[in-house]
């Protein structure tokens, strides 16, 4: 019956499946039998083998949490490829000494928290190795293999200065640069020894620094190996902590979650005793003894140390909780989007929250961030998604705000199966299109007028609320726009899509009003404007939309082709033409979503202009 499969391998395959939470019931089902046969093809989704041993492993955007087994495939001696790429795993990096045949090591767009380890550098054959978008810290070890010919640690919390080896040399700024502050170096143009001081002049002595400022000394050129734990010993609350504590949460009992608590508490206590967990808000007057206790404030004034903020509250009739109690909640990740995660939060007292943990705001001051936390707090809409509180540190932005609870408009539009679609009538659409309509128009009422009010607005933006028999809609993730520096993750955004933004790299309010046109044709015609391609990771760490050729402005173009045809109902999703009803209201809406998605801004109508012609449009019974 040929030759016998290697158990091994198969067991630590089985033991790396086990490691990962439910959402890897898809393997659960999928991993049966024996996963190298007689044929290079394996049974077994994501892994490839050759001669009965297993080769590969591709397990890439599978919403994998939890975090790498001990000695991790360590019989899997002829791997050549490791991609985990786009999943939300957690804890150290995985040591992967001894592995010669090692080619490909992809382990991007995580939450791993420790540094690089440095026996990665002895991974004679590696020529690839990306680690962008994690949390990892540290130093960057020597790599100096010949074979390395894609090199990318970006975005994570690098520092010290990068290694002058000849390998590393050959790779640019952007192998390296986002969301590593501290990281100096050529590659970087940013040189790591200060500047020698020239003397001071013998007539005037140099100004005395400001109170407080300090110059931090450039750290040691030379790499210091991670500590035995695959992390740094610095005790102050680690980028990660949230995220692996909201993540373990996930499927940890509350009780177990004490050590990780533990840990969060000593980082704090030793902060304290240090006087950097101070309160910008510290002179602000507050309202309860209680909260005073529980170490909250109330956002009232701003000032630009760069310093931790306390949760900040914007309400003062909702019930507060410190970080503390944001820690100790039982979490659990809804999703993760191109402008961070965001975990449902159940506290002890039992209320419920969101916590959107951003990324990509490292290079934002402390003095922006709030500023803009506070003009978003300041919005206050039935269908608007409400921000209660945020949070400030150096490494960690998060943003707390109400819980939406049936899900998304894009789920429920493209849900297959037909549930949740069929659920959608025709009546429930227009309350839906009213709401986003009301929604976006407030917020561009109140914001200023060279601005970008949302920013964001795409159907996996617009929250469902089921409420007295009827759906409602909330607009979530707005306002984000200031905060996000570069061009390359503004293009993730749903303005990123527009025809100014691809052709000119500009976003203004009507570039709001264009993607409120594509969300209603996406409502009309139940079609998805991006065609249910991935918006993310066509290629090594680009987006599929950067060319500016999006498919939303081939939905415009298909939809304007046919009205201009007959006014014909074809464009109309079925499950609504089926029924019957509302075929001339639907058409007046499309009208008005071929008005907005003008490929000229200028020509596209003000969103108080879209409402008011959309409330003239009959709810009928
Ligand atoms: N306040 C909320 N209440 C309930 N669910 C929410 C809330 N905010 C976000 N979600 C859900 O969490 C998931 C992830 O949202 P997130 O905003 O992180 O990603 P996204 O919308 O896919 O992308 P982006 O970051 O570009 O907005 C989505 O399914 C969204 O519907």
């Amino acid at each position: 019956k040929g030759r016998d499969y290697y158990p091994n391998e198969r067991n630590e395959l089985l033991r790396l499946r086990d490691a990962f939470n439910s959402t890897a019931a898809y393997l659960r089902a999928n991993w049966t039998g024996v996963p190298c046969g007689r044929s290079e093809q394996s049974r077994w989704a994501g892994i490839s083998c050759s001669n009965w041993h297993v080769v590969q492993v591709n397990l890439n955007g599978l919403q994998l949490t939890g975090s790498l087994p001990p000695n991790f495939l360590r019989n899997i001696t002829y791997l050549t490829r490791l991609s985990l790429k786009d999943n939300s795993i957690f804890g150290s990096l995985p040591d992967l000494s001894n592995f010669d045949y090692l080619q490909h090591l992809i382990l991007s767009q995580n939450q791993f928290s420790s540094s690089i380890p440095y026996g990665y550098i002895n991974l004679p054959r590696l020529s690839i190795l990306e680690l962008e978008e994690n949390y990892l810290d540290g130093r960057i070890p020597p790599f100096n293999q010949d074979s390395l010919a894609v090199f990318n640690v970006s975005n994570n919390n690098l520092d010290g200065q990068i290694p002058e080896t000849s390998a590393l040399r050959r790779f640019s700024k952007s192998s390296f640069d986002k969301n590593n502050p501290s990281l100096c170096g050529s590659q970087l143009g940013k040189p790591c020894a200060p500047p020698p001081s020239p003397p001071p002049p013998p007539q005037s002595p140099p100004p005395p620094s400001p109170p407080g400022q300090r110059r931090r000394s450039p750290p040691p050129p030379t790499y210091r190996r991670p500590s035995q734990d695959g992390g740094s010993s610095d005790k102050k609350l680690k980028p990660w902590s949230v995220g692996l504590i909201a993540a373990a949460a996930a499927f940890v009992p509350i009780s177990a979650m004490a050590a990780f608590f533990c840990l969060y508490k000593g980082a704090r206590k030793k902060e304290e005793l240090q006087g950097r967990q101070v309160s910008a808000f510290a002179g602000a007057p507050l309202v309860a003894p209680a909260w005073e206790e529980k170490k909250v404030s109330h956002t009232e004034g701003v000032d630009d140390t760069e310093r931790t903020v306390e949760l900040q509250f914007f309400d003062k009739s909702t019930p507060v909780f410190d970080l503390d109690d944001l820690l100790r909640a039982s979490a659990e990740i809804l999703g993760k989007g191109k402008s961070g995660t965001t975990y449902k939060a159940v506290l002890e007292t039992g209320s419920v929250v969101v916590v959107k943990r951003l990324k990509e705001v490292t290079g934002l001051t402390k003095k922006d961030y709030l500023q803009q936390m506070q003009i978003l707090g300041r919005m206050k809409h039935e269908n608007l998604v409400q921000i209660i509180s945020f949070y400030y540190s150096k490494d960690e932005k998060l943003v707390v705000c109400e819980f939406v609870s049936h899900g998304n408009l894009y789920d429920l539009l493209h849900e297959t199966g037909g549930a949740g679609k069929a659920a959608l009538d025709w009546k429930s659409r227009l309350y839906v299109i009213k709401d986003i309509a009301k929604g976006l128009n407030f917020l561009h009422q109140n914001s200023a007028p060279n601005k970008v009010p949302h920013g964001n607005l795409k159907s996996s933006n617009v929250l469902i609320q089921h409420s007295r028999g009827a759906y409602h809609a909330k607009l979530a993730d707005f306002g984000y726009l200031p905060l996000f520096p570069s061009r390359k993750l503004t293009q993730t955004l749903a303005v990123g899509m527009s025809p100014e933004f691809a052709q000119f790299k500009r976003a203004t309010s009507k570039t709001d009003v264009y993607c409120f046109g594509i969300v209603l044709l996406e409502i009309i015609t139940g079609r998805d404007p991006h065609g249910g391609e991935p918006v993310r990771g066509k290629g090594e760490g680009e987006f599929e939309y950067e060319d500016g050729t999006t498919s939303s402005t081939e939905l415009v173009e298909w939809v304007r082709s046919v009205v201009n045809n007959d006014w014909s109902t074809d464009v109309l999703d079925v499950e609504i033409v089926g029924a019957g009803e509302g075929h001339d209201e639907m058409l007046k809406l499309t009208e008005i979503a071929l008005h907005c998605t003008d490929l000229n801004p200028e020509r596209r109508p003000r969103m108080s202009e879209v409402l008011r012609r959309i409330e003239e449009i009959e709810i009928g019974n």
